[in-house]
């Protein structure tokens, strides 16, 4: 019923939910408790949510929660088209700094699985894009970080000059990698 790829990062997955077409339109079990267990992924999640982006290069991010209230997310588009980074905080971790990034779309009906120990982000690349994602743990705005976008050391390719991009005032004001304290080993 889907299928389940690792990314060059492994604890990052690609997940994409079997689509039924019909006539009509389609169906899509687009997260099934029982499905991704038997996939090897067994999540507990607690919060779904939703975001509406307006302009093109709409920006959110970088950002994770600490624990004891860190997030797996499970992220998808149901409109428009996003690419979705998810950087690697694991201070022990081979990869640590490096990221991914891949384009999710209501066409392409991939979501991506950003596991505890990341932070995730995503600009828009068409207007009025909605992205859904559920997550493990609640929101704690207490235990709410962020990373700079921007950071040179992640090297991440947004696909948009820094002028083409939309973001809060809290997300041009995180700290870098180098500054940011450790927070999962
Ligand atoms: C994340 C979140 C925000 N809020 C509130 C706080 C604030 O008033 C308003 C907007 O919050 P933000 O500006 O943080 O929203 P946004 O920039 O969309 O934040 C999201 O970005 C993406 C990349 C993620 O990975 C998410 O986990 C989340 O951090 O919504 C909640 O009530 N619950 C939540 O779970």
């Amino acid at each position: 019923m889907l299928s389940v790829e690792g990314m060059a990062i492994p604890a990052v997955k690609m997940i994409t939910p079997k689509k039924f077409s019909d006539h009509r339109g389609f169906f899509s079990e687009t997260w099934s408790r029982k499905a991704f267990a038997e996939a090897g992924l067994d999540l507990d999640f607690v919060q779904d949510n939703q975001s509406l982006s307006a302009p093109v290069g709409t920006l959110r991010g970088l950002h994770f929660q600490s624990p004891p209230f860190a997030q797996d997310k499970l992220v998808r588009v149901t409109r428009g088209r996003i690419l979705d980074v998810a950087v690697d905080i694991r201070a022990s971790s081979p990869s640590f700094g490096q990221h991914v990034a891949v384009e999710l779309s209501a066409e392409n009906w991939k979501q991506l699985l950003v596991p505890v120990g990341f932070a995730h982000g995503f600009v828009t690349l068409e207007p009025d894009t909605e992205v859904l994602y559920k997550v493990t743990a609640p929101y704690a705005p207490e235990n709410d970080h962020g990373l700079a976008f921007d950071d040179p050391a992640l090297g991440i390719d947004w696909r948009l000059p820094a002028d083409k991009l939309t973001l809060s005032d809290k997300d041009r004001k995180h700290p870098r990698l180098s500054e940011m304290l450790r927070f999962f080993e």
